[in-house]
């Protein structure tokens, strides 16, 4: 039986701050080293195969830290043309070293023009329950930015196409990535319908952990 570990970053600095963050690549806060870091103790003992994350520094970096307590050596498989040519093909790692995959499927959610926004401002100018709408009904669009559903349609067929085949060979997968990208993938795997799923919220640094059997995902505490 082999699992999937879905972590949100640690906190960011914008996280920090309560400003909308989206596709801007701010490092994690000393906080969010420290979750990092708590979130790499509980899995220390966990055999992980193989290891997504976005394109963006603070879910890399929180991957990092949880990899280096288990003492792993990540190597980034880069897109290119020559990659099978040129890179150190996974058949060839050893025991102490994982593949990581990175892609902007999984970066967060496009927060167009709030990105930046302190988020207690953007209420007091557009009001609380319209901020609230942006940030978790799966259909609205922040102005000039993703909705939830954009989210998901980006990321469910990475999902599907790089990660699922993972599973499907037995590997045990990390995926390191941001709120809504995982409020996706969470809600494709537990089947939460559009309505439910403004009230799904993911903690930064704190691993949601599924056992993969026979192509079902069972979820452990
Ligand atoms: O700012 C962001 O990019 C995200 C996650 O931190 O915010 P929210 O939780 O409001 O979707």
């Amino acid at each position: 039986m082999n699992y999937l570990i879905l972590v949100r970053h640690g906190q960011s600095r914008w996280n920090l701050e309560n400003r909308f963050a989206g596709w801007v690549d701010v490092p994690l806060s000393e906080k969010g080293i420290k979750e990092a870091m708590d979130c790499a103790n509980e899995l220390e003992n966990v055999d992980l195969d193989v290891a997504f994350t976005s394109k963006l520094s603070r879910s890399q970096e929180t991957l990092y830290l949880i990899l280096a307590r288990q003492k792993k050596t990540g190597i980034f498989l880069h897109d290119s043309k020559k990659r099978d040519e040129w890179s150190y093909h996974p058949s060839r790692f050893d025991d102490s070293e994982i593949p990581i995959y990175s892609s902007d499927s999984l970066n967060e959610r496009f927060y167009g023009n709030l990105q930046g926004q302190n988020k207690q401002e953007a209420k007091e100018v557009y009001g609380e329950e319209q901020v609230f709408i942006w940030r978790r009904s799966y259909d609205v669009q922040p102005p000039g930015g993703e909705s939830l559903r954009d989210t998901y349609e980006r990321t469910i067929p990475y999902f599907k196409e790089h990660i699922l085949p993972q599973l499907e060979n037995g590997k045990n997968v990390i995926v390191s990535a941001h709120g809504n990208s995982l409020r996706s993938v969470v809600k494709y795997i537990e089947n939460i319908s559009d309505d439910d799923i403004p009230k799904l919220e993911i903690a930064t640094g704190k691993p949601l952990y599924y056992q993969y059997v026979k192509g079902e995902f069972i979820k452990k505490e």
